[in-house]
């Protein structure tokens, strides 16, 4: 049903789902899967490479969001890619996360077709059966984080101005149980309760030593570092990692899924209340500030 509101979704944007199954197809040469997802891939590897192209800060709108889910169901099914890498095409920004004016301003409607979208794309990177490392080449906070948090691995670029951290309470919002649950998988319970609490945002050596990453490398060897790690990872068989990655994995999305529809509308009533439209303005209006 998901994956029919997303095709929904894509073709009322005007994207064309030919040009996009072209792109997530097997050949050698670089292509572009849509307007916001690249996809290098390398076929005789086994791996492919997305790289968002979502400027100015690929914030995940709801045409992002459908695109990169689409383009992951391709690569999903398509038997050739075991290993995906996914970075960003502008160094300097991996994601700045879930785009505020999605969650300002809109109807329910909205609100419920955008949410679904985002725990599409977390169900999708959560358990999928391929292997992911985040390439971590920029700022990741929030559902950016989120995303990388939901890849078998992380390489974070070595500069201080690439923080990553599930920062929602600095918003006046709270993070889903299932943003918790991933976090806590990661880096544990007390770690996460302080880093969700403070909406704590990590610069490199601090997320490498509460294991929000697992390797800071020179910016110029994040993809390398990123390759050899899914390479040694290749080495092991497919069925055996993905059923442990299953059984590590499920419970948490199972949870999600169980209570889908709940979850849907707990955030669309939250999103809607006056006060937390207010927060959202708010912080929208000190990001334009920054800039004077
Ligand atoms: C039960 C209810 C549960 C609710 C849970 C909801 C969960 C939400 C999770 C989220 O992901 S919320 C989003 C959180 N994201 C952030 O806090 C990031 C905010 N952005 C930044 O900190 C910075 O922009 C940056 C990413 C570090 C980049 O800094 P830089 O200086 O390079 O760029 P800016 O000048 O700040 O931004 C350029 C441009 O982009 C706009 N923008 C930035 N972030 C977003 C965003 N998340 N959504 C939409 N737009 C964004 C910014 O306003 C600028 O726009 P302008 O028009 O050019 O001024």
């Amino acid at each position: 049903m998901a994956l029919v509101a997303a095709r929904g979704t894509l073709l009322r944007a005007g994207v064309r789902l030919g040009t996009e199954a072209a792109a997530c197809g097997r050949n050698g040469t670089r292509r572009s899967a849509s307007h916001r997802v690249l996809v290098e891939p390398d076929a005789a590897a086994g791996i492919a490479t997305i790289k968002f192209k979502n400027p100015p800060v690929n914030s995940l709108t709801l045409e992002f969001l459908t695109e990169l889910i689409i383009c992951l169901e391709k690569l999903e099914n398509d038997k050739t890619f075991r290993g995906v890498i996914l970075t960003s095409n502008s160094p300097g920004i991996f994601s700045a996360g879930l785009d505020l004016r999605e969650m300002c301003g809109k109807n329910p409607a909205h609100y419920a077709e955008y949410w679904r979208a985002v725990q599409e794309l977390w169900l999708k990177l959560y358990v999928s059966n391929m292997i992911l490392v985040a390439a971590i080449n920029g700022a990741s906070p929030a559902g950016g984080c989120l995303m990388s948090l939901s890849c078998d691995y992380r390489v974070l670029a070595d500069n201080p101005r690439y923080k990553v951290g599930l920062n929602e309470t600095l918003l006046g919002i709270v993070a889903p149980f299932w943003f918790r649950d991933t976090l806590v998988n990661t880096i544990g319970h007390r770690a996460s309760e302080r880093a969700l609490q403070l909406g704590l945002l990590f610069p490199p050596a601090e997320a490498l030593q509460v294991g929000m990453v697992d390797q800071v490398v020179p910016e110029d060897q994040v993809h390398s570092t990123a390759l050899s790690v899914i390479t040694q990872w290749l080495a092991i068989p497919d069925h055996a990692r993905q059923l442990t990655k299953s059984m590590m994995r499920k419970a948490t999305t199972d949870n999600l899924i169980k209570q889908r529809e709940a979850d849907i509308q707990n955030f669309v009533s939250f999103i809607s209340r006056d006060s937390i439209q207010k927060s959202l303005q708010m912080y929208i209006e000190k990001l334009k500030q920054k800039k004077s």
